[in-house]
């Protein structure tokens, strides 16, 4: 890569963007709502069942500066989401300082496995065992969605819980390759436990990116 782009990489000026498009987040507690989505490439957190493994290198999405990003995504939306990729992986800041010098809402769907970079909206933390998040995010945590592949999962989904703050949102969200097996589980799991809701992928089941 150019020396250049390099450092505006570095420096957040400029993303791997994988895609960006316009749909219905179908997550978590804006679920239903219309948004704007930048998928920035590079994730090295490695979940084995990632529903976006072309995503995690950085290297075959392309620089893009972040005026032409927001140039974009001021058209179609009020409300963006940033996700990847993990999007950690990079300095948030200038991103979400445009975004907000737009007057634009700035979500970002992150496993929060980096330092907490940018000014977000909303936090959705999805954490991952095999990288646990960074400590400082769960006292900012809008809300905690994690993702039930098997039975361990609840238990690390009452472990996360301890760490958030008072006002975050719990949501538990089946796997989708074993959403039939889990779904059942889940349910019967909220109903004990009521402090947790459920979360499914809706945009999957609507057929929309
Ligand atoms: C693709 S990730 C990108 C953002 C960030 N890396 C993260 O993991 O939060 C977006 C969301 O999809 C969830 N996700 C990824 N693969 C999934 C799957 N197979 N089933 C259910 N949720 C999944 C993640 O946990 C996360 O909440
Ligand atoms: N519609 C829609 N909603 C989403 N919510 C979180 C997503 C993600 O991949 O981060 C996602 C996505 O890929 N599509
Ligand atoms: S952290 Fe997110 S993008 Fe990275 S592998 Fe896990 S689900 Fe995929
Ligand atoms: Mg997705």
């Amino acid at each position: 890569m150019d020396e250049q782009v390099k450092k505006m990489v570095d420096e957040g000026v400029m993303l791997p963007l994988m895609e960006e498009f316009y749909t219905i987040q179908g997550e978590g507690f804006h679920k239903g709502t219309a948004a704007y989505f930048i998928r920035v490439g590079g994730c090295d957190v490695g979940c084995h069942w990632c529903d976006v493994k072309e995503s995690w290198n950085a290297a075959i999405h392309p620089p893009t500066h972040i005026d032409a990003i927001v140039k974009n995504a001021e058209k179609y939306s009020k409300t963006i989401v940033v996700t990847g990729g993990e999007p950690l992986t990079w300095d948030m800041n200038p991103l979400t300082g445009l975004l907000k010098e737009k007057g634009l809402q700035i979500h970002i769907e992150t496993s929060g496995a980096y330092k907490l970079t940018g000014i977000w909206d909303w936090i959705c933390l999805s954490p991952k065992k095999i990288k646990l998040p960074e400590p400082e995010i769960y006292a900012v945590a809008n809300e905690l969605k994690v993702i039930i592949f098997n039975k361990d999962d609840f238990r690390f989904a009452e472990e996360q819980a301890k760490s958030v703050n008072e006002n975050c949102i719990l949501y538990l969200q089946p796997e989708w390759s074993k959403r039939e097996k889990m779904i059942p589980e889940i349910v019967e799991y909220i109903m004990k436990n009521t402090k947790w809701k459920v979360s499914l992928q809706t945009h999957k089941y609507l057929n929309i990116p």
